[in-house]
């Protein structure tokens, strides 16, 4: 028999002999915690022995993909829900590797590795989360050279004579002065308007803030007979945090990314078929950060060749390319980085597309060193976005770009300035050269 309580909003379970092979606590019942997760019987509750171990899980019966018809289980009654879907008790051994991990990563897909939990639902499909390796902090796949040196740091990249919180000392300091003179954020720990505004122009119209050179290095690097005119590059800009080499303390109002996630957010499944989502739970204000697009580290030339594997395997990569770079020197395939978030990534792995008026934009951050080589790329709210709404960012993909390889999604972000609807009619052919991402 399973009932709901009504004063603290727990199930409880009746004790009976089938029960007793669970290994249930002597009282007689279980207590599975409900709150948000209850009025979605798909997402599971873990049926826990006395030593915490988890022996089965209480789910929809047709959450569990591989249960057929004829298996047992052990059915509920779920008298929480109006039209009472059957919830069904299945041991542990019956769950694949994968449906296990995603049911103990329900409360926290992070397994406690972020100082704040990130929970996941599914209101829509019976589909668990796809397997993936949570990591806080970008992890080097191979060869790529991420070079984290303290001898690179000289003084002017440092401001080793600071004390306390450098966002409120009257004169800027050396990493003010490497922002431009005063520091990106504010003393809420905001970013500043005009620094905001000016990132979100350069995301939403990159090529209007390219800048040419006379002898571009790209265009000698083709080798060409023929020297073509520069394409034009992206100066990016660039927020510089305190770090290690610094005097002032971890609480310092200029390390905020390096501090990680601090909101409140939920991974969820999509209602309008992008697959699953990231939507914050609370109000967040304009300028704050939201999390750092974490991922493997790679080569470009290692992202080439997964992409070539992935095109056989049907696997995918969702590749975030470090170019900031780029524009002043040619960089080698061999050389130049991009993050990969498929396999190991962290909640932003989650973020859809939405086409120019997304609610987050994308910053570089230089925290371990100068140079922009290897740097975080970190996403902030354009706009003070509501609890519950989705998150959103900009990819850059240009859905008419006919030379690279790898195909976009058929875009469903719902903007009224979506790039993919204007040739609805036309078929979708593939991503830009100057996208950020190919996600
Ligand atoms: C970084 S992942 C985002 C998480 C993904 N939705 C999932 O379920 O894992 C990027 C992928 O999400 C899907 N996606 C993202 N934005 C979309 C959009 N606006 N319309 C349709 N699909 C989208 C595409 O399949 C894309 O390759």
């Amino acid at each position: 028999m399973l009932k709901e309580s009504e004063t603290h909003g727990t199930l409880s379970v009746t004790r009976n002999k089938d029960l007793d092979a669970l290994s249930l606590p002597p009282s007689g019942t279980i207590h599975v915690e409900s709150s948000a997760t209850l009025p979605s019987p798909r997402n599971p509750f873990s049926l826990a022995n006395r030593t915490g171990q988890v022996d089965a899980v209480l789910v929809s019966r047709d959450a569990i993909h591989h249960l057929s018809e004829n298996d047992d289980g052990m059915e509920l009654e779920d008298p929480t829900s109006s039209n009472s879907r059957s919830l069904v008790v299945v041991p542990q051994h019956e769950l694949t590797a994968d449906d296990i991990r995603s049911i103990h990563d329900v409360n926290d897909l992070t397994k406690a590795e972020e100082s704040v939990q990130i929970s996941w639902v599914n209101e829509v499909t019976n589909d668990f989360l796809p397997p993936f390796h949570y990591i806080p902090q970008n992890l080097v796949f191979q060869n790529a050279s991420v070079n984290i040196l303290l001898s690179r740091i000289g003084d002017e990249d440092c401001c080793s004579s600071c004390v306390g919180n450098c966002v409120s000392s009257p004169t800027p300091c050396a990493c003010a002065n490497k922002n431009g003179g005063e520091f990106a954020y504010n003393a809420r720990g905001l970013l500043k308007e005009g620094f905001l505004e000016g990132c979100i122009a350069i995301s939403r119209n990159p090529k209007r803030y390219y800048a040419f050179c006379k002898d571009c290095p790209i265009e000698r690097s083709k080798n060409d007979d023929c020297l073509e005119p520069c394409k034009g590059h992206l100066k990016r800009k660039f927020i510089k945090e305190c770090w290690s080499k610094c005097g002032c303390g971890k609480q310092c109002g200029n390390r905020i990314v390096q501090r990680g996630i601090t909101c409140n957010l939920q991974v969820f499944f999509t209602p309008e078929g992008k697959g699953w989502g990231l939507r914050t739970l609370e109000e967040l204000p304009k300028g704050a950060f939201v999390c750092e697009f974490v991922g493997e580290i790679l080569t470009i030339k290692e992202l080439h060749e997964r992409n070539m594997k992935h095109a056989v395997t049907g696997e995918y990569t969702y590749p975030v390319l470090l170019d900031a770079d780029w524009g002043s020197r040619f960089v080698k395939d061999e050389e130049a980085l991009s993050l990969d978030a498929a396999s190991f990534g962290n909640a932003a792995r989650f973020i859809n597309h939405r086409c120019y008026d997304s609610n987050l934009v994308e910053i570089p951050v230089e925290i371990e060193g100068p140079g922009h080589h290897y740097y975080h790329f970190a996403l902030f709210t354009c706009r003070k976005v509501a609890a519950k709404e989705e998150l959103t960012w900009d990819y850059g993909i240009d859905f008419d770009d006919h030379d690279n390889p790898i195909k976009p999604f058929q875009c469903k972000c719902g903007s009224k300035f979506c790039r993919n609807m204007k040739r609805s009619n036309r078929s979708v052919r593939s991503s830009p050269s100057n996208a950020r991402c190919s996600l």
